[in-house]
């Protein structure tokens, strides 16, 4: 059985991780090793069957000797260990959620259901380094991949909507608090159904102005506003964000040449862990609507075309449908006013599921089958 060590599973996205591994019975394939950076020799998690003592993650003899390593620790943990383990002549598997190593050439982006020939030839060539992709990035290609397979797409716009959980979990919490604080500072004018609206609107437009609002972690008011930047700030006029649409998508489809241009304006909004896109995709021709339909639904076992149609859009196509689901609905699909060979569509997709901890787990079981 492989040895397989895992690094930042009591996380947020870890946690997700050991929810799904249980679920799908991965640990019963492998002899996993739990490691921490601040409980060594600590217990491990319970998932069905006896763990050795908690490992410390900064021991490079320690993960030295894993087969697989899987981690959910975040960049920066990544960015001080990772060279010191290859410096130091490990040969195995390194499958990360963290951005960092995801641009560079001796790694490839994880996406199965997309990029299955992709991760094959890697693992033909000996690449080691397995690197999840960016939720927006993950999702939108889960949800177009039947037009990407098919060559379709001339070039793309992503305006997104993205939830508080992927700023991370005191994020999350802060949502939560925000919502209640401005319930509160209303309340007794909400009570009073004789109450004027223009006075509720102002006193709370006057909390999410305050120093009551709770916004340690987001620096400005999410709930009851939205932050239209997310990540850091490029000379080119993008965000991180935004650059990761183009930059990601064309190396996920393991693209050299001419790049699909893929750019958009990404925005933090008030939903807990699942992020919607709206898209302008540009077709090479006008392909008629069914067949359309046709190609998405048919791309994987996840994606579900929503009929654009007022009642189920509503009730299927949103944050809380989603959330907690690893469905990929894409609806909204109409032709634009542009031409025939302009498409609209709209997808929501769990950030926390195949936006970061699915896509490791299933790159797990491909190496296993494969070695
Ligand atoms: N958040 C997201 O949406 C996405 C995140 N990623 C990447 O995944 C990585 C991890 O992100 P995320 O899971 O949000 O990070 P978390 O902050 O939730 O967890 C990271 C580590 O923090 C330590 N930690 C400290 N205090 C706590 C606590 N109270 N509860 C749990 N863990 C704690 C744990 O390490 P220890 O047990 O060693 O103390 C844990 O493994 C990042 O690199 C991120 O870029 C990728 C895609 C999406
Ligand atoms: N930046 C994403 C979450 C994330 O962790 O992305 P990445 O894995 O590309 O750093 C968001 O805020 O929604």
């Amino acid at each position: 059985m492989k040895r397989v060590g895992l690094v930042g599973w009591r996380g947020m996205v870890g946690s997700v991780l050991m929810g799904r591994m249980q679920a799908e019975k991965d640990f019963d394939l492998i002899e996993p090793v739990f490691f921490t950076t601040s409980n060594v020799g600590g217990k491990g998690p319970a998932i069905g069957k006896d763990v050795p003592p908690l490992k410390d993650a900064k021991s490079i003899n320690e993960l030295k000797a894993m087969d697989v390593i899987i981690t959910c620790q975040g960049g920066e943990y990544t960015s001080e260990i990772f060279p010191k383990l290859r410096a130091a002549g490990w040969k195995g598997y390194w499958i990360d959620a963290a951005s960092s190593l995801r641009m560079d050439k001796d790694a490839i982006i994880i996406l199965d259901p997309v990029n299955l020939d992709v991760i094959k030839a890697g693992l033909k060539n000996d690449v080691l380094n397995y690197i999840g992709g960016n939720c927006t990035v993950s999702l939108m290609l889960m949800a177009l991949g039947g037009l990407f397979k098919a060559g379709l797409i001339e070039w793309m716009t992503s305006m997104t909507y993205q939830a508080a959980s992927g700023a991370g979990a005191n994020n999350m919490r802060e949502l939560v608090k925000q919502m209640g604080s401005i319930h509160a500072a209303v309340k007794d004018k909400l009570d009073d159904p004789a109450s004027a609206i223009l006075d509720i609107d102002r006193a709370v437009a006057d909390h999410i102005r305050g120093d009551k609002y709770p916004k340690e972690f987001f620096g400005v008011p999410l709930a009851g506003s939205i932050i239209p930047y997310i990540d850091k700030q490029l000379d080119s006029g993008q965000s991180k964000e935004e650059w990761k649409g183009q930059a990601e998508t064309n190396k996920i489809l393991g693209r050299s040449g001419q790049p699909i241009p893929i750019d958009g304006i990404c925005v933090r909004v008030g939903a807990m862990r699942c992020h919607s896109q709206a898209f302008t995709i540009k077709l090479k021709r006008d392909v008629p609507m069914d067949e359309i339909n046709a190609m998405l639904a048919a791309h994987n076992a996840w994606v579900k075309v929503v009929p654009n149609d007022r009642d189920k859009s509503m009730r299927e196509l949103t944050p809380a449908a989603v959330t907690g689901t690893l469905t990929v609905p894409v609806g909204r699909l109409r032709k634009l006013n542009m031409g025939m060979d302009y498409l609209g569509a709209f997808t929501v997709g769990d950030q926390l599921l195949w936006g970061a901890a699915e896509p490791l787990r299933r790159m797990l079981r491909i190496l296993l089958e494969s070695r």
